[in-house]
């Protein structure tokens, strides 16, 4: 579904991403987890075509990057993250939102069809915000607002989905929320890849994980194996006790990490 190929991205003097290279099978869930400043963001931007590397290659869906119209391939990818929600207008209601993910607009300038409407609305409903579709988009919650922009993706049917920290900024009752209905994202036919900085947003739904530190892949692979408490010690730079409850991990701070 994604290959990635020695990417490397030089800016300056620094190396943001060196010699990165990972392949995504069709059926597995990506989780992208690091550090700030690790290059998880840089990565997910090469995934969706809005950046390209020094040197290397992407292949997302049997299409190369250089070689295919974008626009073509991004009909195909899903992608919520905090660019695209500065955009969107406030004042339209939300059900009109979700709708424009049919189209891959950000408003309406003309009627909207009937089946987009109701898709739209089914899809609301579902996430539980139907009494709030006739609201305007700015009156929602930031979790409500982030479950709209996974309703919106939702609209086409994607085959992959980018998700770049969507549970951010988000209080313990809103991210569980949030978190449910990725997780019911294994009912679709649709990839997933997802960033995040925190470990127990790894839901069962995730089977894989990826580990970047300074730019490089520290480890990746099946969720089980690359989450060990000797990776994230060293990636984290702290001392961490790791537990699996509830399908999934959770993490502990032993005493003595950060020198007083
Ligand atoms: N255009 C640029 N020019 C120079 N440095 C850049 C540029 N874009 C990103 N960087 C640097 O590359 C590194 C990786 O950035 P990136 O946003 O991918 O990290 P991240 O893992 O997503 O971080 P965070 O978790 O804080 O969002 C950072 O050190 C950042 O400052």
């Amino acid at each position: 579904m994604i290959r990635l190929e020695h990417l490397t991205l030089r800016r300056e003097d620094s190396l943001i991403l060196d010699d990165v290279s990972l392949e995504i099978q069709p059926g597995e869930n990506w989780v992208i987890l690091g550090r700030n400043g690790s290059g998880k963001t840089t990565l997910l931007e090469m995934m969706t075509g809005y950046l390209f590397p020094s040197s290397g290659s992407v292949t997302v869906l049997g299409h190369t990057y250089g070689e295919v119209d974008l626009r073509e391939v991004r009909k195909e990818i899903g992608y919520i993250g905090p660019s695209l929600m500065e955009k969107l207008t406030l004042r339209d209601p939300v059900w009109e939102v979700v709708a424009t993910g049919a189209f891959a607009y950000l408003r309406f300038y003309q009627r909207i069809p009937q089946e987009v409407k109701e898709k739209a609305l089914a899809l609301l409903e579902d996430m539980k915000l139907g009494p709030l579709a006739h609201h305007a988009f700015g009156s929602l919650s930031q979790g409500e607002r982030k479950k709209a922009m996974l309703a919106r993706c939702l609209m086409v049917d994607p085959k992959l989905l980018i998700m770049d920290e969507p549970c951010a900024g988000l209080d313990l009752y809103e991210r569980e929320k949030m978190l449910a209905e990725v997780d019911k994202l294994r009912r679709r036919d649709t990839g997933v890849v997802y960033v995040t900085h925190h470990v127990e947003e790894i839901m069962p739904l995730f089977t894989h994980v990826a580990l970047i530190h300074g730019g490089r892949l520290a480890g990746a692979g099946p969720k089980e194996e690359v989450l060990n408490e000797d990776m994230l010690n060293r990636v984290y730079d702290l001392p961490i006790a790791l537990e699996w409850a509830y399908g999934r991990p959770w993490i502990k701070m032993k005493p003595g990490g950060i020198p007083s």
